[in-house]
């Protein structure tokens, strides 16, 4: 599973971060692409860089597929497992902007600076079910998109495309955003206070202590249960000043979802974990993460590379 979540700190500046969940890697790295990149784009969509970008993914025939990536106005997007939902048109369609599905977060982050810019573009948009190569199927993903102003969640469906406006500004897996943010009235009893005691006839009930508000908080890790958990967190916490309280908040709501080795199996028979936690700040245009085996936190700035040039740097390999 995976879940992203999008905040701003004291200053409003956005970051936007997500857990990556699964058996396995993809062999993925801090890639940043620069302005002068010419993307390989199938049905025209990614002409060129409008801004430099930086996130994780891998590189395939040249092209960067980003599973969460940023640009340097701090548009960013993430793409999470959406199967048995997501449905792509095989062809692409006359007359409309196509875009295949691996490409969709490059689209997002070369064209655009703000959410606003990219619902406008959405009314027009196909996303398309090509894959890139033999070596990777199709996707099906769903994707938060945030800046400093507010986040949607795009999903192209058998309905068609649907944008939601995500006014908890999180993320996580089937079912849709929709079903997900109805099911947050289940839980409007919950709270951040230490409950008042509490008589029953004759008794009288204390708290042990705090926590004692949040009693009904999912703590499993089934999609439902981490996206009331992450908009619990995410709602709550209270806003900070500064990067590093900003990434340590970043790094925090995510471990509160996060998935460790043994306790969930997937499909395939394999235990899914958190296979990295990775971010974007848009305040320092660096992207944070780690990974299972190394939970120390790295840091990839933009600012460092030739945001400029021509060629995509492939920064670091988390696994190394
Ligand atoms: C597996 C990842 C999603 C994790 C997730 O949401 N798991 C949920 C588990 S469950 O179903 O709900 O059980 C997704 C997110 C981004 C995806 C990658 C990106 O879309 C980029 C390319 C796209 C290619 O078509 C396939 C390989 C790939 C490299 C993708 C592999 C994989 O599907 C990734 C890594």
């Amino acid at each position: 599973m995976c879940t992203a979540i999008r905040f701003t700190d004291d200053k409003g500046q956005m970051y936007l971060a997500r857990n990556l969940d699964w058996s396995c890697g993809y062999g993925e790295r801090v890639v940043v692409t620069p302005r002068g990149f010419k993307p390989n784009s199938p049905f025209g969509a990614v002409t060129g860089m409008r801004e430099p970008v930086i996130g994780m993914g891998v590189v395939e025939e040249g092209m960067p597929l980003y599973f969460d990536c940023a640009n340097a106005s701090g548009l960013g997007v993430a793409g999470l497992n959406f199967p048995g939902y997501a449905q792509y048109a095989d062809a692409p369609v006359e007359g409309k902007t196509n875009v295949a599905a691996y490409e969709f977060p490059l689209w997002v982050v070369a064209n655009f600076t703000t959410v606003d810019e990219v619902e406008r573009a959405l009314d027009d948009l196909v996303i398309v079910g090509k894959p890139i190569n033999d070596k990777y199927p199709v996707s099906l993903l769903h994707w938060i998109i945030g800046d400093a102003t507010r986040s949607i969640v795009v999903e192209q469906t058998a309905q068609g495309m649907e944008v939601y406006h995500d006014d908890v500004d999180v993320l996580a897996n089937q079912p849709g955003f929709a079903w997900h943010r109805e099911n947050l009235r289940n839980y409007m009893n919950v709270s951040n206070e230490l409950p008042q005691n509490v008589v029953w006839d004759k008794a009288e009930l204390l708290p042990y202590g705090s926590g004692a508000g949040m009693r009904g908080i999912p703590g499993d890790y089934y999609s439902t249960s981490r996206f009331v958990r992450v908009a619990y967190l995410n709602s709550h916490y209270p806003v900070q000043s500064g990067e590093k309280a900003n990434v340590s908040r970043m790094f925090h709501e995510l471990e509160g979802v996060a998935m460790i080795d043994g306790a969930a199996r997937m499909t395939n028979g394999e235990f899914e974990r958190t296979v990295y936690t990775g971010g974007y700040s848009a305040a320092t245009r660096t992207y944070y993460f780690n990974t299972y085996e190394d939970p120390a936190i790295r840091s990839v700035t933009m600012d460092d590379y030739d945001t400029e040039g021509t060629e995509l740097v492939q920064v670091a390999d988390p696994r190394a």
